[in-house]
């Protein structure tokens, strides 16, 4: 599955099927038994972002199962994870983690269910099985075996993909015997003895360690690290795995890997690979001719910079349109939807394509709509224009497809034109009422001047 902008590419395909036959060739030489080969891919941003509106834009794609953190460890440089892994938790000597190895598109588990799944394929068992087995003997420096419970095997499901996934929940031996350990020193332990596991390095350690220096030729930096919390009450590590850093708001390096183990075949391992930065490359889509974001210079700054209710409206509904999944505006220009138009050229991340002619444009949004799976938005101005939208909206419609067709500028032009309307009879009605008030008044008066004056 290539992504859809080679330019992106950190590290050739070719380059990294090299990588994976030197590995089959090294579990063939009994040099490696796994390892864990990664890529970094470099995405460059449409337009300049600080790391917490990335984040906030990748925020939204994450899983419930996800742990997802931003840290800063330089200015002008951001580590953002959605990781789907513990290292460890420990709560006094109660310690809690897991192994997850072993990955399918989340199609493929759709259609076959999980336990059809879990028996299907001997090389996913085995790549999570050596997981297992390293963190279960790991753990038999700190517990008793029966201090240890494990829970059934079972299938991660996460966005495009699925993992095998399997928790550990373990009490330390207690102080006083040869192998205790208090809550700090079981985290050091974590760090020093257990990580990194084989989901992430390789079997034996040092060997796929000096494979990796010599393969993957980038320098893996955070990715993979133990981060999190850590204190004598209760800690909490997370393996930083679908994480990318970013660069002075800049452009990002996404990087992840995947377990190549004997039987592993190069092509689907980069397939792999690609599908765990999905949630990174969707969410910072390449640029594409045409297209445009909000400069910095555009971004609206502060709630002064919105100087009527026209677009302090526009820019919510815009703001909200994105935050609900919208893959972007399809702009049919006319006086009318300006502050909508404005709204969304000064949007930090809303992608717009601007066509003159309504018929074209809408089917331009439809296709748009098709290719990413999410709701395009197509702003018209009044009349003809939305009549013009019809063939594409009946189409949208019976394929099942979200065009969603802003006219909101029209309607409200259209209101405050009948209220005028409105509030104009009514002052003409309340003047014809005076006069005709008045004209009684003065009948009145002269009938009763005229009946005097004959008495
Ligand atoms: C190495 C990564 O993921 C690890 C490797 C997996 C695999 O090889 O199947 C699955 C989950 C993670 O333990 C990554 O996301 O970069």
């Amino acid at each position: 599955m290539p992504l859809r902008n080679p330019r992106q590419e950190g590290r050739s395909e070719d380059d990294f099927h090299a990588g994976v036959r030197q590995a089959l060739q090294a579990f063939k030489d009994g040099e490696l038994r796994k390892v864990v080969l990664a890529r970094r891919v470099k995405v460059e941003l449409a337009c300049p972002a600080d790391p917490v509106s990335l984040l906030r834009q990748v925020v939204g794609a994450a899983h419930k199962r996800q742990y997802v953190f931003v840290l800063e460890p330089e200015q002008g440089t951001a580590f953002i994870s959605l990781s789907p892994e513990r290292l460890c938790r420990v709560k006094g000597n109660n310690v809690w983690t897991e192994a997850v190895a072993g990955t399918w598109p989340i199609a493929e588990y759709e259609r076959a269910g999980e336990a059809a799944l879990l028996a299907s394929s001997a090389k996913h068992s085995s790549e999570h099985q050596l997981v297992v087995d390293y963190i279960r003997n790991g753990l038999a420096g700190v517990t008793d075996s029966d201090c240890f419970k494990a829970c059934d095997t079972h299938i991660l499901k996460l966005p495009h993909l699925v993992h095998i996934k399997q928790s550990y929940h373990a009490i330390a031996n207690s102080e006083g015997s040869p192998s205790s350990a208090s809550p700090l020193r079981l985290v050091n332990f974590f760090c020093q003895s257990i990580s990194p596991t084989p989901a992430v390095c390789g079997l034996p350690l040092e060997a796929s360690r000096r494979f990796l220096e010599r393969t993957e030729k980038f320098d893996r930096g955070l990715y993979a690290a133990p981060c999190g919390v850590i204190s004598s009450k209760e800690s909490e590590l997370i393996v930083a795995l679908r994480s990318s850093l970013v660069h002075q708001g800049q452009h990002l390096y996404v990087y992840a890997g995947a377990g190549i183990v004997p039987g592993s075949h190069p092509a689907e391992e980069f397939a792999e690979i690609t599908l765990k930065m999905k949630q990174f490359t969707m969410a910072f889509p390449p640029k594409e001719p045409g297209m445009h974001v909000g400069t910095a210079a555009q971004r609206v700054a502060k709630l002064a910079d919105l100087p009527n209710l026209n677009t302090l409206w526009a820019s919510i509904v815009v703001e909200e349109l994105m935050r609900s999944g919208a893959a972007g505006f399809v702009i049919c220009a006319g006086s009318r939807s300006t502050p909508l138009v404005v709204a969304v050229a000064r949007h930090h991340s809303a992608r717009h394509v601007v066509n003159h002619d309504e018929r074209s444009g809408a089917f331009y949004a439809l296709g748009w709509a098709k290719a990413t799976g999410k709701p395009v938005c197509v702003i018209v101005t009044s009349g003809t224009a939305v009549a013009n939208l019809l063939p594409a909206v009946v189409e949208a419609d019976l394929s099942g497809v979200l065009l969603l067709v802003m006219m909101v500028m029209i309607m409200m032009r259209r209101m405050r034109k009948r209220r005028r309307r409105r509030r104009r009879r009514r002052r003409r009605r309340r003047r014809r009422r005076r006069r005709r008030r008045r004209r009684r008044k003065s009948r009145g008066r002269w009938r009763r001047r005229m009946r005097k004056e004959e008495g």
